[in-house]
């Protein structure tokens, strides 16, 4: 007779899963709340395996909704989900082995010390007895809070509280961890510590799905990011390419000459083939300022074009593209005409 060699334990199930890349596969994902709100409508997405990838959003574009489908918390109306290989529906019990999940209202019992806290979490996830200690007194020296494993977590800042939760998500040495805005109310300070600890789990292979309100968060931690707006995907790519792409880097041209040269040099920017298809072009009260994805390629072009045009150019910076510009550009309809058609939209 066969024997089944379906995995039992979590060192199984991570060797088996392993091989089954991306961490994150989703197609068409929808859902649709009971009330007729369409909180997410037809995602997909592909993250591989030990990615730091991050999702963002305006409030209320679906993020929240996203992340508990995949962490198999709510079940799509429509479309397929696959974690670390497996069915978000069907092996919803091999999904939760593999992932972890910080939500934004911390799970630390505030009654229990921080061992504590990471004891009942082993208990929960299922970590073998035997392993429990050595695990737990890893996680502390991650998060440092080794010198207050003793102490209960009542008595901890926020800051403190946070690592811990983010600690006790990780017991289980999950391949997939999904933080929901983990950062959300802490001091910078604070902050930065997460941030550092975050970047160690994910050099040591985990996986991570990040939403946060913080950009500057999102450029320095991530490799890739999504955009979702009203529940649909707008945006894909590493924060650079999303500056580049969507914020647009910026030109400022000062010219010599009076309204006369500032207009004739704005015609050429406006005229140049530079720049095309995505480009605005501004007067200032000194010469010009051209918004473009290409900045950074042709403003030396430009500046030759200006030479041979003979003005006279007597100020020039190029001034890259931030996450918040790119933030503004797709809550701006006017800015959204920056987008070209078909690159857009992932
Ligand atoms: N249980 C629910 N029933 C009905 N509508 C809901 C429910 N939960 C969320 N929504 C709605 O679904 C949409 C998406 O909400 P979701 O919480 O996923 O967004 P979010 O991007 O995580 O927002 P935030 O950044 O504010 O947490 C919103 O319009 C929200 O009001």
């Amino acid at each position: 007779m066969v024997q089944s060699r379906r995995a039992h334990n979590a060192d199984d199930t991570r060797n088996e899963s392993a091989d089954r890349k991306p961490s994150v596969a989703v197609e068409n994902l929808s859902l649709t709340y009971s009330d007729g709100t369409e909180a997410v409508k037809g995602i997909s997405l592909s993250i591989p395996k030990g990615e730091f990838f991050g999702f963002l959003g305006p409030n209320g574009a679906g993020k929240t909704t996203t992340i508990k489908m995949l962490a198999t918390l709510l079940e799509p109306t429509d479309g397929t989900v696959r974690i670390n290989g497996y069915d978000a529906t069907s092996e919803r019990t091999a999904v939760r082995g593999t992932i972890g999940y910080m939500a934004q209202e911390t799970s630390v019992d505030e009654e229990l010390t921080a061992k504590e806290n990471l004891r009942f979490a082993c208990e929960a996830y299922g970590v073998a007895r035997a392993q429990r200690e050595g695990r737990i007194d890893e996680l502390l020296d991650l998060v440092d809070l080794a010198d207050v494993s003793d102490t209960p977590a009542e008595q901890f800042s926020g800051g403190m509280k946070k690592r811990l939760d983010a600690a006790t998500a990780l017991v289980h040495d999950p391949e997939l961890v999904f933080l929901d805005e983990p950062t959300t109310g802490l001091d910078p300070k604070a902050r930065n510590r997460l941030w550092a600890y975050f970047e160690r789990i994910n050099e040591n292979g985990t996986t991570i799905f990040l939403t946060t309100q913080y950009l500057e968060e999102a450029d320095q931690l991530c490799d890739r990011l999504a955009v979702i707006r009203d529940g649909t995907l707008v945006e894909d790519g590493s924060p650079d390419e999303l500056k580049r792409r969507v914020g647009g880097a910026r030109l400022e041209i000062d010219v010599d000459g009076g309204p006369a040269a500032v207009t004739e040099a704005t015609d050429i920017a406006r005229n140049s083939a530079l720049f095309e298809p995505d480009v605005a072009v501004d007067t200032t009260e000194d010469g010009l300022r051209v918004t473009t994805q290409f900045a950074s390629d042709h403003g030396t072009e430009l500046l030759v074009a200006l030479r041979d045009a003979g003005i006279s150019v007597s100020g020039f910076d190029i001034e890259e593209a931030s996450l918040d510009d790119v933030f503004l550009a797709i809550a701006d309809d006017q800015a959204d005409n920056l987008e070209q058609p078909g690159e857009g939209s992932a």
